[in-house]
C-alpha cells in the first residue's frame, strides 16, 4: 500500500471510532519519518460520554484529540491527514503546533465561516493544503482469520 493511502486509510479507520450520529472525522498525524505520531476522532471529552447528550459544542475535533494523543515530543515538521477540512479552532492548533503541510478528504463544508477562516489562516502561515488523491481507492480489511 502506498504510504498515503495508508495514512488516509488510517484516519478513515479513527473516524470509524466516533460516536457522532451526523459526522464522523478522523486525523492522523505523520512525521518526517513518515511514522505516524497521533490518530484521533471527534469525540465527547474524556468521562462525559455517557453523562451527557452528543452536543455540537462540547465535542472535541478530531485534530485536537490526535494532538492530544502525540507520542512525540512535538509535532514540529509533521503532516496532518484530516478526513474533513480542518475548523478556524482546529487550524490555530495546527499552526501552533508547527505543522508543515494538510492533507483533507472533504470539504464538504467549504463555504462556512469556520473553512474559510480556516484557509485564510493556513494561507497566512504558509501551510499547504491539498485535496487527498489516493492511489487506491477501497481498503478491505479482513479482521478473521480463515
Ligand atoms: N475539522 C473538523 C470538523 C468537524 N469536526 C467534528 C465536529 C462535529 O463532531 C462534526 C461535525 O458535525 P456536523 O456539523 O457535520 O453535524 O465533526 C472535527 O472533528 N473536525
Ligand atoms: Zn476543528
Amino acid at each position: 500500500m502506498e504510504p498515503e493511502d495508508y495514512f488516509m486509510a488510517a484516519a478513515v479507520l479513527s473516524a470509524r471510532r466516533s460516536r457522532d450520529p451526523s459526522t464522523q472525522v478522523g486525523a492522523c498525524i505523520v512525521n518526517q519519518d513518515k511514522k505516524v505520531v497521533g490518530v484521533g476522532y471527534n469525540k465527547m471529552p474524556n468521562g462525559c460520554e455517557d453523562h451527557m447528550p452528543w452536543s455540537r459544542s462540547k465535542v472535541c475535533h478530531a485534530e485536537l484529540n490526535a494532538i492530544l494523543n502525540k507520542n512525540s515530543a512535538d509535532l514540529k515538521g509533521c503532516s496532518i491527514y484530516v478526513t474533513l477540512f480542518p475548523c478556524n479552532e482546529c487550524a490555530k492548533l495546527i499552526i501552533q503546533a508547527g505543522m508543515k503541510e494538510v492533507i483533507y478528504l472533504s470539504d464538504k463544508y467549504n463555504t462556512s465561516p469556520e473553512t474559510q477562516a480556516a484557509k485564510l489562516m493556513f494561507k497566512q502561515a504558509k501551510i499547504p493544503f491539498r485535496k487527498f488523491l489516493p492511489k487506491e481507492t477501497e481498503v478491505v480489511l479482513q479482521l478473521q482469520s480463515v
